[in-house]
């Protein structure tokens, strides 16, 4: 089996070819047991954990020999990944699937796709249902259905067949491919083909859409809509546009078309909530302080409400959205600025609220992080148990999950919310560091760029401490909130 890493957009998160296995224990058939919606899949984990060291071992062993080819991945590397392989067959489970009038109906309704602000419907009627059907499919499958409140996966044509209205790929990732519905309220459809080797884990999807609709109640999380399980080969409409977008921008992925009548897909329907800080352009230092502020006030809120982590927070998981696309540089008049003078403590007011409220900021992708449900004794959590990711070399996004290991001592269930420090660190260096800002055209934006510099000292992890210890250590701010109290405070906010 080939073995390599690669990157996605500008060295993203990178996934393991090394994987491939931990997919064929996902659809391992464990005992069939009772159905429990509130299971997390963390408690899942417990039950595969005697296999999981076994793998990381191997994983570990493979990926050290592997490590040279961090630095400069081919595109699209080892495309060889065996899934045409028909000895991986086996691993897809075995399930009949009705096409599934009621779901593809729902999306042309909207009231009906609107779920975002429920929990899946799974009823004790839902539950008997499954457990009928459980002893057909494997019960991390049984268990994604029914928090999805399927009894089986629906046809994935069908299901694309029921837009009336045009779609377009507008982005990938590691796992994902992430298409546009253009309707008056755009939906955003990510894709995420799964069960099979070198795909995400059902466990993942489980966890990340257990975090998205939760989140979903929250300002600055991500909208989600409805999630679908489907089934099928890729719909030629997709492939058609997956194409146009590969000429246009030269896909990382490999093409679609290859994807066997038995291959499952999860599909999160997701408000569109602007374009990724990666691809945005920024056009001042007000729009660049704006971005940082209003992410670390988001999360603030979900530490607040749920003890979340987002534990990977790069630039393609904040996205940006210009309300009515304005110009924000005229309001820099209205500001004034001091803070950096210790004299000064009662200081001026930066933002009014029609400012603040001219760009939007939106978190996705939840699939490593960390929340708990009020009330509830049992966090969600990624056991973080691919090695590669704490391989990654040549971007300040890799020496953060290294950080995040030290902060958590592996201890991934606990709360840590020093993690969100971590990638408000990293969210500073890319907007002081990664991004082409013009330069300040006058004092106020010379003091916003300054107030941005003078942050990143402050949460530099290592700043003052000797090699070896914690992070942060030295470093006032303990979460989100802590930071969020004290910016607030000294800017008057
Ligand atoms: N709701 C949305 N609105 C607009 N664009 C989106 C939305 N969701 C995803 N995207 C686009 O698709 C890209 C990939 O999405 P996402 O990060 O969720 O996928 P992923 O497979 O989880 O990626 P990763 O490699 O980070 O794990 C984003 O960087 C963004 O450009």
């Amino acid at each position: 089996m080939p073995s390599g890493m690669r990157t996605y957009g500008t060295r993203r998160r990178y996934v393991s070819k090394d994987n491939a296995i931990w997919a064929s224990l996902d659809e391992l058939p464990q005992a069939l047991h009772m159905i429990d919606t509130n299971v997390t899949n963390n408690e899942f984990n417990k039950h595969t954990s005697s296999f999981s060291l076994e793998i990381d071992k191997k994983s570990s062993g493979a990926k050290r020999s592997e490590d040279k080819s961090v630095k400069s991945l081919p595109k699209a590397v080892d495309k060889t990944d065996g899934r045409h392989s028909k000895s991986n067959l086996h691993l897809v489970p075995t399930i009949v699937v009705p096409s599934h009038g009621r779901n593809i109906n729902e999306t042309k309704d909207n009231s009906a796709l609107n779920t975002s602000t429920s929990e899946p419907k799974s009823t004790s009627d839902t539950n008997t249902r499954l457990q009928e059907n459980s002893h057909k499919m494997p019960t991390q499958l049984a268990f994604l259905l029914g928090l999805v409140d399927q009894e089986m996966p629906v046809s994935f044509k069908d299901y694309i067949k029921s837009f009336k209205s045009p779609i377009y790929k507008i982005g990938e990732a590691s796992y994902s491919e992430v298409f546009k519905v253009e309707k008056d309220e755009p939906i955003v459809l990510k894709i995420m083909p799964f069960g099979k080797k070198n795909q995400i884990r059902c466990s993942d999807i489980i966890n990340e859409l257990k975090i998205t609709k939760k989140l979903s109640k929250l300002e600055g999380y991500v909208n989600l809509r409805r999630a679908i399980i489907v089934k099928g080969t890729y719909p030629s409409i997709l492939i058609e546009e997956w194409d146009k977008y590969d000429l246009q921008k030269e896909s990382e992925n490999e093409r679609p078309n290859r994807y066997h009548s038995s291959q499952l897909y999860c599909i999160l329907c997701l408000n569109h909530s602007g374009t990724d800080l990666e691809h945005v352009e920024l056009s001042n230092w007000f729009e660049a302080w704006l971005i940082f502020n209003k992410t670390m006030k988001v999360l603030a809120i979900g530490e607040r409400n749920f003890e979340f982590e987002h534990r990977d927070m790069h630039w393609g998981n904040i996205l940006i959205k210009r309300r009515d696309d304005e110009d924000l540089s005229y309001l820099l008049d209205e500001v004034s600025f001091d803070e950096f003078d210790s004299s000064n403590t009662s200081l001026t007011v930066p933002e009014r609220s029609s400012t603040a409220d001219s760009l939007d900021i939106t978190l996705i992708d939840f699939t490593l992080a960390r929340m708990r449900h009020t009330g509830s004794s049992s966090p969600i959590f990624n056991e973080f148990d691919d090695p590669d990711l704490f391989n990654g070399r040549d971007d300040y996004q890799f020496d953060i999950y290294r950080l995040m290991a030290k902060v958590t001592k592996g201890h991934w269930d606990e709360y840590f919310p020093k993690t969100n420090i971590l990638w408000l660190h990293y969210l500073l260096h890319q907007i002081l560091y990664r991004k082409t800002i013009p330069k300040p055209r006058d004092h106020h934006e010379q003091q916003l760029m300054e107030r941005l510099k003078k942050l990143f000292k402050l949460l530099e992890p290592l700043q003052r401490s000797r090699r070896g210890s914690c992070p942060l250590q030295n470093c006032a701010f303990s979460s989100a909130t802590s930071l969020d109290e004290w910016v607030s405070q000294r800017f008057d906010e």
